[in-house]
């Protein structure tokens, strides 16, 4: 089983970080829906230090979420070290991870994020400057390397362990590459054989059949769903019961799908207010409608909504028309 120093998950499905989605409302929705460990999204140390309300906001952990990693990322040790006490003695995160895979200039220009795979004397450093300062387990998430030239995940993990690190996530491409291509997973497999602390892989799993595959693949012993889990929590359900019980439950239906959604939105207008609430739902609503019959007619309705009850509405008639309409095929067949 996954465990991360004393930090033990009851599965090895994670949700992976994702900056702008995994916030209490949708971390609490994948851990009801029986995700063993999920992850906030990446909050910058200068952010952590400088503690303005919406940063402050960003460390919130509801008890129901754990456990929980929360990640930092920085670009000095200094800053990196501070912001991880905080992290460490005022919030309800079990785990403290530091990005090092994340591909956004904003990040890689402060020499922060994807630029230390480059340097593992630099990725040593800094882990063990973190581990020295902190009580909870330090994990690293990182890219296989910079570019195809620059693949240095071995080295880059061993790093990590010798620096006192609990845990390492690899997702399965360079920086290089942002998404483009395919996570090559073949460097997991080197990184787990490499280091003995867990391996947590990552890139490409969007059906529970692919998480399945990865951990025997690679031997990792835990599988982080990024974008199949976008407006798709069931995807970590299915998975969590797929590796469990060898069955591939169905995808859920519309009106299911729905009414997750709209749940979804009642917890980020509890956290953000009605009007910040519905603005970011119109993203995640297009993403639970992905698939559907007809949603493509009520997308445009979607983006220009601003209130929770009309867009409420939009979506209750949206599946009463799927009702209506599989009626209509029942009747004519
Ligand atoms: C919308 C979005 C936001 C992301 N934000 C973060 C982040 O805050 N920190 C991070 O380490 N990775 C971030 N990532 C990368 C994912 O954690 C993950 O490594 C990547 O999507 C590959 O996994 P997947 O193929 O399952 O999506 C983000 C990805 C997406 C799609």
């Amino acid at each position: 089983m996954l465990k991360i120093g004393d930090i033990e998950m009851k599965n090895p499905v994670v949700l992976a970080p994702m900056a702008g989605v995994c916030n209490p409302a949708f971390r609490l929705i994948a851990k009801e829906f029986g995700t063993g460990l999920v992850c906030a999204e990446m909050v910058s140390d200068k952010a952590i230090l400088h503690g303005n309300k919406r940063t402050r906001e960003m460390l919130f952990v509801d008890e129901r979420e754990k456990p929980l990693s929360l990640q930092i990322f920085g670009g000095d040790r200094e800053s990196l070290v501070e912001a991880a006490k905080v992290v460490d003695q005022e919030t309800n995160a079990d785990i403290i991870d530091i990005n090092m895979g994340c591909p956004v200039p904003k990040v890689t220009k402060c020499d922060a994020g994807a630029r230390w795979l480059l340097d593992p004397n630099k990725i040593h450093e800094m882990v063990s400057a973190v581990v020295d300062a902190v009580s909870k387990p330090v994990t690293v998430k990182m890219r296989i390397g910079w570019d195809a030239e620059h693949i240095y995940v071995v080295d880059n993990a061993k790093a990590v362990e010798a620096a006192g690190g609990k845990a390492i996530s690899v997702h399965g491409r360079t920086r290089e590459q942002l998404y483009t291509g395919h996570a090559d997973w073949s460097y997991i497999k080197q990184a787990k054989e490499s280091v003995s602390i867990p391996v947590i892989g990552n890139g490409d799993v969007s059906t529970p059949e692919d998480a399945k595959r990865m951990l025997e693949e690679t031997g990792c012993d835990g599988v982080m769903i990024g974008r199949g889990a976008l407006g798709n929590p069931w995807m970590l359900y299915r998975t969590v019961e797929y590796l469990k019980t060898g069955v591939l439950l169905p995808e859920p239906e519309a009106e299911e799908k729905i009414r997750i959604a709209i749940l979804h939105m009642d917890r980020l207008a509890a956290l953000k207010g009605e009007h910040v609430a519905v603005k970011e739902m119109r993203k995640h609503l297009a993403w639970y409608l992905k698939g559907l019959k007809g949603a493509a007619r009520i997308k445009d309705a979607i983006m220009e909504e601003t209130r929770r009850d009309k867009m409420v509405r939009i979506l209750e008639e949206f599946v009463a028309g799927q009702d209506h309409k599989n009626l209509e095929t029942v009747e004519t067949a």
